[in-house]
Protein backbone atom coordinates (compact mmCIF):
# COMPACT_ATOMS: atom_id res chain seq x y z
CA UNK A 1 0.00 0.00 0.00
CA UNK A 2 1.53 3.21 -1.04
CA UNK A 3 0.15 6.76 0.46
CA UNK A 4 1.37 10.24 -1.32
CA UNK A 5 2.68 12.75 0.49
CA UNK A 6 2.19 16.03 -0.75
CA UNK A 7 4.48 18.99 2.06
CA UNK A 8 6.49 16.54 3.32
CA UNK A 9 10.23 16.98 1.60
CA UNK A 10 11.82 15.03 0.65
CA UNK A 11 9.69 12.49 1.31
CA UNK A 12 7.17 11.65 -1.36
CA UNK A 13 5.08 8.94 0.46
CA UNK A 14 4.24 6.00 2.70
CA UNK A 15 4.18 2.50 2.35
CA UNK A 16 4.00 -0.76 4.63
CA UNK A 17 6.01 -2.82 1.82
CA UNK A 18 9.87 -2.90 1.70
CA UNK A 19 9.90 -3.84 -1.41
CA UNK A 20 8.23 -0.36 -2.58
CA UNK A 21 11.08 1.42 -0.76
CA UNK A 22 13.19 4.29 -2.31
CA UNK A 23 14.92 7.26 -0.76
CA UNK A 24 11.56 9.13 -1.37
CA UNK A 25 9.71 6.68 1.07
CA UNK A 26 8.73 6.58 5.26
CA UNK A 27 8.39 2.93 5.83
CA UNK A 28 5.37 2.49 8.24
CA UNK A 29 6.22 -0.62 10.37
CA UNK A 30 3.71 -3.16 11.36
CA UNK A 31 3.08 -6.09 13.49
CA UNK A 32 3.36 -8.02 10.13
CA UNK A 33 6.33 -6.43 8.32
CA UNK A 34 8.46 -5.70 11.21
CA UNK A 35 10.72 -8.23 9.68
CA UNK A 36 11.00 -6.01 6.43
CA UNK A 37 12.73 -2.49 8.13
CA UNK A 38 16.26 -4.00 7.19
CA UNK A 39 14.85 -4.41 3.60
CA UNK A 40 13.41 -1.41 3.32
CA UNK A 41 16.71 0.55 4.33
CA UNK A 42 18.56 -1.42 2.00
CA UNK A 43 16.20 -0.14 -0.62
CA UNK A 44 17.16 3.68 0.46
CA UNK A 45 14.58 4.21 3.03
CA UNK A 46 15.76 6.14 5.74
CA UNK A 47 12.50 7.03 7.81
CA UNK A 48 10.67 4.19 9.56
CA UNK A 49 7.35 4.89 11.53
CA UNK A 50 4.89 3.34 13.85
CA UNK A 51 1.55 3.76 11.99
CA UNK A 52 0.18 5.68 15.24
CA UNK A 53 2.41 8.34 13.68
CA UNK A 54 1.24 7.61 10.26
CA UNK A 55 -1.67 8.95 11.25
CA UNK A 56 0.22 12.29 12.83
CA UNK A 57 1.82 12.85 9.66
CA UNK A 58 -1.08 12.69 8.01
CA UNK A 59 -3.34 14.65 10.01
CA UNK A 60 -5.61 12.17 10.86
CA UNK A 61 -5.64 11.29 14.81
CA UNK A 62 -7.92 14.03 15.68
CA UNK A 63 -9.83 14.94 12.32
CA UNK A 64 -12.14 11.81 12.40
CA UNK A 65 -14.29 9.95 15.00
CA UNK A 66 -13.64 6.12 14.82
CA UNK A 67 -16.13 3.56 15.85
CA UNK A 68 -14.76 -0.27 15.95
CA UNK A 69 -17.50 -2.95 15.95
CA UNK A 70 -16.18 -6.29 16.50
CA UNK A 71 -18.00 -9.86 17.26
CA UNK A 72 -18.95 -12.88 15.66
CA UNK A 73 -21.61 -12.04 13.49
CA UNK A 74 -23.92 -8.83 13.10
CA UNK A 75 -20.89 -6.20 12.38
CA UNK A 76 -21.34 -5.62 8.73
CA UNK A 77 -25.28 -5.10 9.97
CA UNK A 78 -24.71 -2.78 12.84
CA UNK A 79 -21.98 -0.94 10.80
CA UNK A 80 -24.41 -0.06 8.43
CA UNK A 81 -27.00 0.63 10.43
CA UNK A 82 -24.92 3.19 11.75
CA UNK A 83 -23.64 4.71 9.02
CA UNK A 84 -27.31 5.01 7.73
CA UNK A 85 -28.40 6.86 10.61
CA UNK A 86 -25.68 9.03 10.28
CA UNK A 87 -26.09 10.20 6.85
CA UNK A 88 -29.71 9.86 7.63
CA UNK A 89 -28.78 13.05 10.43
CA UNK A 90 -27.15 14.95 8.18
CA UNK A 91 -23.77 14.09 8.93
CA UNK A 92 -20.86 12.90 7.15
CA UNK A 93 -19.49 9.52 7.71
CA UNK A 94 -17.20 6.79 6.34
CA UNK A 95 -18.31 3.02 6.47
CA UNK A 96 -15.36 0.25 5.83
CA UNK A 97 -16.07 -3.63 6.21
CA UNK A 98 -16.61 -6.86 4.49
CA UNK A 99 -18.51 -5.09 1.88
CA UNK A 100 -15.40 -2.57 1.25
CA UNK A 101 -15.29 0.84 1.97
CA UNK A 102 -17.96 3.57 1.36
CA UNK A 103 -18.02 7.40 1.91
CA UNK A 104 -20.84 9.35 2.24
CA UNK A 105 -22.78 6.95 0.21
CA UNK A 106 -20.09 6.53 -2.66
CA UNK A 107 -18.27 3.07 -3.19
CA UNK A 108 -14.54 4.25 -2.84
CA UNK A 109 -13.45 0.47 -2.66
CA UNK A 110 -14.51 -2.91 -3.03
CA UNK A 111 -15.04 -5.89 -1.00
CA UNK A 112 -11.50 -7.06 0.49
CA UNK A 113 -10.98 -7.74 3.77
CA UNK A 114 -13.31 -7.26 6.40
CA UNK A 115 -10.50 -4.86 8.31
CA UNK A 116 -7.79 -4.54 5.62
CA UNK A 117 -3.65 -3.79 6.46
CA UNK A 118 -3.73 -0.53 8.79
CA UNK A 119 -2.15 1.63 6.03
CA UNK A 120 -5.01 0.79 3.78
CA UNK A 121 -7.28 1.61 6.44
CA UNK A 122 -4.96 5.08 7.16
CA UNK A 123 -5.38 5.60 3.18
CA UNK A 124 -9.29 5.59 3.38
CA UNK A 125 -9.44 7.47 6.74
CA UNK A 126 -7.61 10.03 5.30
CA UNK A 127 -9.93 10.04 2.08
CA UNK A 128 -12.74 10.70 4.44
CA UNK A 129 -11.11 12.93 6.13
CA UNK A 130 -10.47 14.91 2.78
CA UNK A 131 -14.36 14.46 2.26
CA UNK A 132 -15.58 16.16 5.32
CA UNK A 133 -16.08 13.16 7.59
CA UNK A 134 -16.87 13.32 11.03
CA UNK A 135 -17.01 9.78 11.18
CA UNK A 136 -15.70 5.78 9.71
CA UNK A 137 -17.41 3.48 10.85
CA UNK A 138 -15.31 0.26 10.58
CA UNK A 139 -15.38 -3.66 11.42
CA UNK A 140 -13.09 -4.94 13.18
CA UNK A 141 -12.14 -8.79 12.63
CA UNK A 142 -10.48 -11.38 15.29
CA UNK A 143 -8.00 -11.55 12.57
CA UNK A 144 -7.29 -7.96 12.70
CA UNK A 145 -7.07 -7.61 16.04
CA UNK A 146 -4.46 -10.70 16.48
CA UNK A 147 -2.36 -9.05 13.40
CA UNK A 148 -2.31 -5.81 14.94
CA UNK A 149 -4.40 -4.35 11.88
CA UNK A 150 -5.88 -1.33 14.37
CA UNK A 151 -2.88 -0.57 15.60
CA UNK A 152 -2.34 2.72 16.53
CA UNK A 153 -6.60 3.66 15.61
CA UNK A 154 -7.97 5.88 18.22
CA UNK A 155 -11.19 4.78 18.25
CA UNK A 156 -13.77 7.14 19.87
CA UNK A 157 -15.67 3.98 19.90
CA UNK A 158 -15.89 -0.13 21.06
CA UNK A 159 -18.71 -2.39 20.04
CA UNK A 160 -19.69 -5.89 20.54
CA UNK A 161 -21.98 -7.72 18.98
CA UNK A 162 -21.24 -11.46 20.13
CA UNK A 163 -19.24 -14.32 20.50
CA UNK A 164 -19.99 -17.57 19.26
CA UNK A 165 -18.12 -20.16 16.77
CA UNK A 166 -15.97 -19.24 14.14
CA UNK A 167 -12.65 -19.13 13.02
CA UNK A 168 -11.39 -21.95 14.90
CA UNK A 169 -9.04 -23.17 12.41
CA UNK A 170 -6.90 -19.82 12.89
CA UNK A 171 -7.89 -19.26 16.65
CA UNK A 172 -7.51 -23.08 17.72
CA UNK A 173 -9.73 -22.45 20.79
CA UNK A 174 -12.94 -21.09 21.64
CA UNK A 175 -11.24 -19.76 24.55
CA UNK A 176 -8.02 -17.71 22.50
CA UNK A 177 -10.70 -16.42 20.38
CA UNK A 178 -12.92 -15.16 23.62
CA UNK A 179 -9.30 -13.75 24.77
CA UNK A 180 -8.57 -11.73 21.32
CA UNK A 181 -12.07 -10.80 21.14
CA UNK A 182 -11.87 -9.09 24.92
CA UNK A 183 -8.28 -7.64 24.10
CA UNK A 184 -10.03 -5.35 21.79
CA UNK A 185 -11.84 -4.12 25.48
CA UNK A 186 -9.25 -3.74 27.90
CA UNK A 187 -8.90 0.14 27.41
CA UNK A 188 -10.44 2.88 28.57
CA UNK A 189 -12.22 3.47 25.44
CA UNK A 190 -15.38 4.73 25.61
CA UNK A 191 -17.57 1.23 24.61
CA UNK A 192 -20.58 -0.54 24.31
CA UNK A 193 -21.38 -3.86 25.26
CA UNK A 194 -23.79 -6.47 24.52
CA UNK A 195 -24.86 -7.47 28.20
CA UNK A 196 -26.70 -10.49 26.79
CA UNK A 197 -22.63 -11.76 25.91
CA UNK A 198 -21.13 -13.22 28.92
CA UNK A 199 -18.53 -14.29 27.51
CA UNK A 200 -16.84 -11.39 26.65
CA UNK A 201 -14.05 -9.55 29.17
CA UNK A 202 -13.86 -5.87 29.17
CA UNK A 203 -12.79 -2.71 30.95
CA UNK A 204 -15.60 -1.40 32.60
CA UNK A 205 -14.18 2.33 32.88
CA UNK A 206 -16.05 4.16 29.73
CA UNK A 207 -18.48 0.87 29.48
CA UNK A 208 -22.19 1.48 28.49
CA UNK A 209 -24.57 -1.54 27.02
CA UNK A 210 -27.43 -2.73 25.54
CA UNK A 211 -29.39 -5.50 25.82
CA UNK A 212 -32.84 -7.52 25.62
CA UNK A 213 -32.67 -10.22 28.80
CA UNK A 214 -30.44 -8.39 30.97
CA UNK A 215 -30.65 -4.82 32.62
CA UNK A 216 -28.30 -2.67 30.39
CA UNK A 217 -27.90 1.26 30.01
CA UNK A 218 -29.58 0.85 26.59
CA UNK A 219 -32.67 -1.91 27.34
CA UNK A 220 -35.17 -3.35 24.95
CA UNK A 221 -38.37 -3.26 27.25
CA UNK A 222 -41.10 -4.71 25.11
CA UNK A 223 -40.59 -6.07 20.79
CA UNK A 224 -42.61 -6.97 18.45
CA UNK A 225 -41.19 -9.39 15.36
CA UNK A 226 -45.10 -9.58 13.33
CA UNK A 227 -44.29 -7.00 10.61
CA UNK A 228 -40.28 -6.20 10.69
CA UNK A 229 -39.28 -5.37 14.56
CA UNK A 230 -40.79 -2.62 16.43
CA UNK A 231 -39.50 -2.27 19.72
CA UNK A 232 -39.57 0.37 23.28
CA UNK A 233 -36.26 0.93 24.17
CA UNK A 234 -35.54 2.41 27.90
CA UNK A 235 -32.16 4.60 28.46
CA UNK A 236 -31.94 4.43 32.09
CA UNK A 237 -36.00 6.35 32.97
CA UNK A 238 -36.95 7.44 29.69
CA UNK A 239 -38.26 5.56 27.30
CA UNK A 240 -37.97 5.75 23.10
CA UNK A 241 -39.99 3.40 20.52
CA UNK A 242 -38.29 2.54 16.97
CA UNK A 243 -39.51 0.82 14.25
CA UNK A 244 -36.85 -1.28 11.42
CA UNK A 245 -38.07 -3.13 8.42
CA UNK A 246 -35.22 -5.38 9.31
CA UNK A 247 -36.42 -9.13 10.04
CA UNK A 248 -35.46 -11.35 13.18
CA UNK A 249 -34.91 -11.51 16.58
CA UNK A 250 -31.08 -11.21 16.00
CA UNK A 251 -31.88 -7.73 13.97
CA UNK A 252 -33.24 -6.52 17.16
CA UNK A 253 -29.75 -6.31 18.24
CA UNK A 254 -27.72 -4.93 15.47
CA UNK A 255 -30.41 -2.35 15.14
CA UNK A 256 -30.23 -1.84 19.19
CA UNK A 257 -26.42 -1.66 18.79
CA UNK A 258 -26.55 0.91 16.29
CA UNK A 259 -29.25 3.13 18.18
CA UNK A 260 -27.17 2.95 21.35
CA UNK A 261 -24.40 3.72 19.63
CA UNK A 262 -25.02 7.32 17.68
CA UNK A 263 -26.62 8.28 20.67
CA UNK A 264 -23.56 7.74 22.96
CA UNK A 265 -21.99 9.41 19.86
CA UNK A 266 -23.90 12.22 21.20
CA UNK A 267 -25.09 12.95 17.45
CA UNK A 268 -28.99 13.73 18.27
CA UNK A 269 -31.59 13.38 20.40
CA UNK A 270 -32.78 9.80 20.99
CA UNK A 271 -36.10 10.01 19.25
CA UNK A 272 -34.31 11.49 16.26
CA UNK A 273 -32.26 8.66 15.72
CA UNK A 274 -34.78 6.29 16.46
CA UNK A 275 -36.59 7.96 13.35
CA UNK A 276 -33.49 7.61 11.20
CA UNK A 277 -33.47 3.87 12.00
CA UNK A 278 -36.72 3.21 10.19
CA UNK A 279 -35.11 4.26 7.05
CA UNK A 280 -32.08 1.35 7.07
CA UNK A 281 -33.60 -1.11 4.95
CA UNK A 282 -30.35 -3.85 5.50
CA UNK A 283 -28.03 -4.86 3.71
CA UNK A 284 -27.94 -6.59 0.60
CA UNK A 285 -27.02 -10.67 1.03
CA UNK A 286 -28.18 -10.38 4.76
CA UNK A 287 -32.15 -11.94 4.88
CA UNK A 288 -32.48 -10.52 1.11
CA UNK A 289 -35.76 -11.43 -0.53
CA UNK A 290 -35.03 -12.16 -4.10
CA UNK A 291 -38.13 -14.05 -5.19
CA UNK A 292 -41.71 -13.04 -3.03
CA UNK A 293 -43.35 -16.03 -5.40
CA UNK A 294 -41.92 -18.24 -5.13
CA UNK A 295 -40.43 -17.02 -1.53
CA UNK A 296 -36.41 -17.24 -2.02
CA UNK A 297 -34.38 -15.37 0.64
CA UNK A 298 -31.01 -15.08 0.44
CA UNK A 299 -28.62 -14.80 3.43
CA UNK A 300 -25.05 -14.83 4.60
CA UNK A 301 -25.42 -16.80 7.57
CA UNK A 302 -22.08 -19.39 7.47
CA UNK A 303 -22.10 -19.90 11.23
CA UNK A 304 -23.46 -22.44 13.32
CA UNK A 305 -24.90 -19.26 15.01
CA UNK A 306 -25.91 -17.26 12.25
CA UNK A 307 -27.75 -20.13 10.94
CA UNK A 308 -29.76 -21.22 14.40
CA UNK A 309 -30.79 -17.16 14.35
CA UNK A 310 -31.42 -16.63 10.81
CA UNK A 311 -33.83 -19.88 10.68
CA UNK A 312 -35.73 -19.57 14.22
CA UNK A 313 -36.51 -16.32 12.85
CA UNK A 314 -38.03 -18.27 10.12
CA UNK A 315 -39.48 -21.22 12.10
CA UNK A 316 -43.20 -20.80 11.90
CA UNK A 317 -42.94 -21.15 7.84
CA UNK A 318 -41.99 -24.66 6.34
CA UNK A 319 -38.46 -24.27 5.33
CA UNK A 320 -36.24 -25.27 2.29
CA UNK A 321 -32.74 -24.59 2.92
CA UNK A 322 -29.55 -24.63 0.81
CA UNK A 323 -26.32 -24.33 2.50
CA UNK A 324 -22.48 -25.50 2.65
CA UNK A 325 -19.54 -24.42 4.64
CA UNK A 326 -16.49 -22.64 3.41
CA UNK A 327 -12.96 -24.55 2.99
CA UNK A 328 -9.48 -23.27 4.66
CA UNK A 329 -11.99 -21.94 7.38
CA UNK A 330 -13.45 -23.63 10.62
CA UNK A 331 -14.01 -27.27 9.88
CA UNK A 332 -15.45 -27.61 13.45
CA UNK A 333 -18.65 -25.86 13.11
CA UNK A 334 -19.65 -28.26 9.90
CA UNK A 335 -21.33 -30.67 11.59
CA UNK A 336 -22.98 -28.40 14.14
CA UNK A 337 -24.16 -26.56 10.46
CA UNK A 338 -25.70 -29.73 9.71
CA UNK A 339 -27.49 -29.88 12.60
CA UNK A 340 -28.77 -26.65 12.53
CA UNK A 341 -30.16 -26.81 9.29
CA UNK A 342 -31.85 -30.46 10.15
CA UNK A 343 -33.59 -28.83 13.36
CA UNK A 344 -34.97 -26.39 11.49
CA UNK A 345 -35.62 -27.17 7.83
CA UNK A 346 -38.60 -29.26 6.21
CA UNK A 347 -36.37 -30.18 2.93
CA UNK A 348 -32.40 -30.00 2.97
CA UNK A 349 -29.99 -29.64 0.05
CA UNK A 350 -26.46 -29.97 1.53
CA UNK A 351 -23.84 -28.26 -0.98
CA UNK A 352 -20.79 -26.08 -1.81
CA UNK A 353 -20.17 -22.66 -0.24
CA UNK A 354 -16.49 -21.66 -1.30
CA UNK A 355 -14.65 -25.09 -1.33
CA UNK A 356 -11.31 -23.08 -2.03
CA UNK A 357 -8.36 -25.68 -1.69
CA UNK A 358 -10.58 -28.64 0.03
CA UNK A 359 -12.54 -31.39 -1.61
CA UNK A 360 -15.93 -29.74 -1.97
CA UNK A 361 -17.22 -33.83 -1.17
CA UNK A 362 -15.31 -33.85 1.76
CA UNK A 363 -16.68 -30.89 3.20
CA UNK A 364 -20.08 -32.04 2.27
CA UNK A 365 -19.51 -35.67 4.42
CA UNK A 366 -18.23 -33.35 7.63
CA UNK A 367 -21.31 -31.72 7.27
CA UNK A 368 -23.55 -34.64 7.09
CA UNK A 369 -21.70 -36.47 10.13
CA UNK A 370 -23.74 -33.58 11.93
CA UNK A 371 -27.05 -34.96 10.76
CA UNK A 372 -29.43 -38.27 10.52
CA UNK A 373 -30.72 -39.75 6.86
CA UNK A 374 -34.16 -38.78 6.75
CA UNK A 375 -36.19 -37.83 3.65
CA UNK A 376 -35.68 -34.48 2.01
CA UNK A 377 -32.06 -34.52 2.41
CA UNK A 378 -29.93 -34.00 -0.43
CA UNK A 379 -26.50 -33.73 -1.70
CA UNK A 380 -25.42 -32.03 -4.65
CA UNK A 381 -21.95 -30.53 -4.55
CA UNK A 382 -22.57 -28.21 -7.75
CA UNK A 383 -24.01 -25.18 -5.82
CA UNK A 384 -25.94 -24.29 -9.18
CA UNK A 385 -27.85 -27.50 -9.10
CA UNK A 386 -28.52 -27.35 -5.54
CA UNK A 387 -29.87 -24.38 -6.03
CA UNK A 388 -31.99 -25.46 -8.83
CA UNK A 389 -33.28 -28.65 -6.85
CA UNK A 390 -34.18 -26.80 -3.83
CA UNK A 391 -36.27 -24.60 -5.89
CA UNK A 392 -37.69 -27.87 -7.75
CA UNK A 393 -38.79 -29.18 -4.06
CA UNK A 394 -40.11 -26.22 -2.78
CA UNK A 395 -44.06 -26.43 -2.13
CA UNK A 396 -46.60 -24.02 -2.02
CA UNK A 397 -46.32 -21.59 0.94
CA UNK A 398 -42.66 -23.10 1.87
CA UNK A 399 -39.75 -20.84 1.91
CA UNK A 400 -36.27 -21.73 0.49
CA UNK A 401 -33.44 -20.50 2.40
CA UNK A 402 -30.02 -20.09 0.85
CA UNK A 403 -27.46 -19.56 3.17
CA UNK A 404 -23.67 -19.04 3.55
CA UNK A 405 -22.80 -17.01 0.53
CA UNK A 406 -25.48 -13.71 0.83
CA UNK A 407 -23.78 -11.00 -1.34
CA UNK A 408 -20.85 -12.74 -2.44
CA UNK A 409 -19.85 -12.88 -6.16
CA UNK A 410 -17.88 -15.70 -6.82
CA UNK A 411 -17.02 -18.98 -5.76
CA UNK A 412 -13.56 -19.55 -4.82
CA UNK A 413 -12.36 -23.19 -6.08
CA UNK A 414 -8.58 -23.88 -5.92
CA UNK A 415 -7.47 -20.50 -5.87
CA UNK A 416 -9.62 -19.39 -8.72
CA UNK A 417 -12.41 -16.72 -8.36
CA UNK A 418 -15.41 -17.99 -10.75
CA UNK A 419 -18.69 -15.46 -11.19
CA UNK A 420 -21.14 -16.85 -8.81
CA UNK A 421 -23.69 -15.35 -7.18
CA UNK A 422 -27.02 -17.06 -5.71
CA UNK A 423 -29.21 -13.93 -5.96
CA UNK A 424 -28.83 -14.24 -10.21
CA UNK A 425 -28.62 -18.21 -10.37
CA UNK A 426 -32.52 -17.68 -8.48
CA UNK A 427 -33.52 -14.93 -10.53
CA UNK A 428 -32.59 -16.51 -13.78
CA UNK A 429 -33.88 -20.23 -13.01
CA UNK A 430 -36.88 -18.35 -11.88
CA UNK A 431 -37.19 -16.44 -15.35
CA UNK A 432 -36.08 -19.27 -17.69
CA UNK A 433 -39.09 -21.52 -16.19
CA UNK A 434 -41.71 -18.64 -16.71
CA UNK A 435 -40.90 -18.65 -20.17
CA UNK A 436 -41.11 -22.20 -20.54
CA UNK A 437 -45.03 -21.97 -19.36
C1 LIG B 1 -4.09 -15.38 6.92
C2 LIG B 1 -4.01 -13.87 6.91
O1 LIG B 1 -4.78 -13.22 7.54
N1 LIG B 1 -3.04 -13.33 6.13
C3 LIG B 1 -2.89 -11.89 6.10
C4 LIG B 1 -1.41 -11.53 6.27
O2 LIG B 1 -0.73 -12.17 5.20
P1 LIG B 1 0.82 -12.60 5.49
O3 LIG B 1 1.01 -12.94 6.91
O4 LIG B 1 1.17 -13.55 4.42
O5 LIG B 1 1.55 -11.21 5.30
P2 LIG B 1 2.49 -10.84 4.05
O6 LIG B 1 1.70 -10.96 2.79
O7 LIG B 1 3.74 -11.57 4.21
O8 LIG B 1 2.72 -9.28 4.31
C5 LIG B 1 2.87 -8.83 5.65
C6 LIG B 1 3.44 -7.43 5.57
O9 LIG B 1 4.81 -7.49 5.16
C7 LIG B 1 5.03 -6.62 4.06
N2 LIG B 1 6.10 -7.17 3.22
C8 LIG B 1 5.99 -8.39 2.65
C9 LIG B 1 6.99 -8.89 1.86
C10 LIG B 1 8.19 -8.12 1.67
O10 LIG B 1 9.11 -8.53 0.98
N3 LIG B 1 8.28 -6.89 2.26
C11 LIG B 1 7.27 -6.38 3.03
O11 LIG B 1 7.38 -5.28 3.53
C12 LIG B 1 3.69 -6.54 3.38
O12 LIG B 1 3.57 -5.30 2.63
C13 LIG B 1 2.72 -6.55 4.56
O13 LIG B 1 2.61 -5.25 5.09
O14 LIG B 1 -1.20 -10.12 6.18
C14 LIG B 1 -1.64 -9.57 4.92
C15 LIG B 1 -1.28 -8.09 4.95
O15 LIG B 1 -1.79 -7.47 6.09
C16 LIG B 1 -3.14 -9.82 4.74
O16 LIG B 1 -3.57 -9.31 3.47
C17 LIG B 1 -3.40 -11.35 4.76
O17 LIG B 1 -4.80 -11.58 4.69
C18 LIG B 1 -5.14 -12.66 3.78
C19 LIG B 1 -5.18 -12.08 2.34
C20 LIG B 1 -6.50 -13.25 4.15
O18 LIG B 1 -7.16 -13.87 3.34
N4 LIG B 1 -6.93 -13.05 5.39
C21 LIG B 1 -8.26 -13.54 5.81
C22 LIG B 1 -8.19 -14.90 6.45
C23 LIG B 1 -8.77 -12.54 6.83
O19 LIG B 1 -7.97 -11.77 7.38
N5 LIG B 1 -10.10 -12.57 7.09
C24 LIG B 1 -10.60 -11.65 8.11
C25 LIG B 1 -11.83 -12.24 8.74
C26 LIG B 1 -13.03 -12.32 7.83
C27 LIG B 1 -14.27 -12.49 8.69
O20 LIG B 1 -14.60 -13.63 9.00
O21 LIG B 1 -14.84 -11.48 9.11
C28 LIG B 1 -10.81 -10.28 7.47
O22 LIG B 1 -10.56 -9.28 8.18
O23 LIG B 1 -11.22 -10.23 6.28
N1 LIG C 1 -26.56 -10.15 15.86
C1 LIG C 1 -26.47 -11.33 15.23
N2 LIG C 1 -26.35 -12.49 15.93
C2 LIG C 1 -26.25 -13.69 15.28
N3 LIG C 1 -26.29 -13.84 13.93
C3 LIG C 1 -26.41 -12.70 13.21
C4 LIG C 1 -26.50 -11.41 13.81
N4 LIG C 1 -26.60 -10.49 12.82
C5 LIG C 1 -26.55 -11.18 11.66
N5 LIG C 1 -26.45 -12.50 11.89
C6 LIG C 1 -26.33 -13.61 10.94
O1 LIG C 1 -24.94 -13.61 10.53
C7 LIG C 1 -24.82 -13.34 9.13
C8 LIG C 1 -23.71 -12.36 8.93
O2 LIG C 1 -24.15 -11.08 9.39
P1 LIG C 1 -23.13 -9.87 9.19
O3 LIG C 1 -22.59 -9.92 7.80
O4 LIG C 1 -23.78 -8.62 9.70
O5 LIG C 1 -22.01 -10.34 10.23
P2 LIG C 1 -20.44 -10.09 10.24
O6 LIG C 1 -20.06 -10.10 11.69
O7 LIG C 1 -20.06 -8.90 9.46
O8 LIG C 1 -19.89 -11.41 9.51
P3 LIG C 1 -18.40 -11.62 8.92
O9 LIG C 1 -17.48 -11.64 10.09
O10 LIG C 1 -18.48 -12.92 8.20
O11 LIG C 1 -18.16 -10.44 7.99
C9 LIG C 1 -26.17 -12.76 8.71
O12 LIG C 1 -26.41 -13.07 7.34
C10 LIG C 1 -27.14 -13.47 9.65
O13 LIG C 1 -27.37 -14.78 9.19
N1 LIG D 1 -19.07 -17.89 2.17
C1 LIG D 1 -17.92 -17.57 3.01
C2 LIG D 1 -18.34 -16.77 4.22
C3 LIG D 1 -17.16 -16.47 5.15
C4 LIG D 1 -16.58 -15.12 4.85
C5 LIG D 1 -15.62 -14.60 5.96
N2 LIG D 1 -16.26 -14.60 7.23
C6 LIG D 1 -14.36 -15.46 6.01
O1 LIG D 1 -14.26 -16.29 6.90
O2 LIG D 1 -13.54 -15.26 5.10
C7 LIG D 1 -17.24 -18.89 3.39
O3 LIG D 1 -17.52 -19.49 4.39
O4 LIG D 1 -16.46 -19.34 2.57
MG1 LIG E 1 -18.72 -8.59 8.00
Amino acid sequence: MKIDLKNHAPFLHVTDNSNECDASSIFVSTKLNATYEQSARDHGCTKIISSKECLDVLAITNAIKIIGITGTNGKTTTAAAIYSILLDLGKKAGLQGTRGCFINDHRIEDKSLTTPPILQTIHNLKLAVEAGCEYFVMEVSSHAIVQNRIDGLPFALKILTNITQDHLDFHKTIDEYIAVKSRFFEDESLKLINKDESKIRFNRTNAMSYGIEHPATYKILAYSLKEGISAAVAKIDKVYDFESPLHGFFNLYNILAAISAVDMLGVAPMEAICEAVEHFGGVEGRMEVVSNDPLVIVDFAHTPDGMEKVLDSMKERDLVVVFGAGGDRDRTKRPKMGAMAERYAKKIVVTSDNPRSEDPQSIITEILTGMHPREHLHVEVDRHKAIEKALKLQGKNEVLLILGKGDETYQEIQGQKYPFDDREVVRELIAQWAKQK
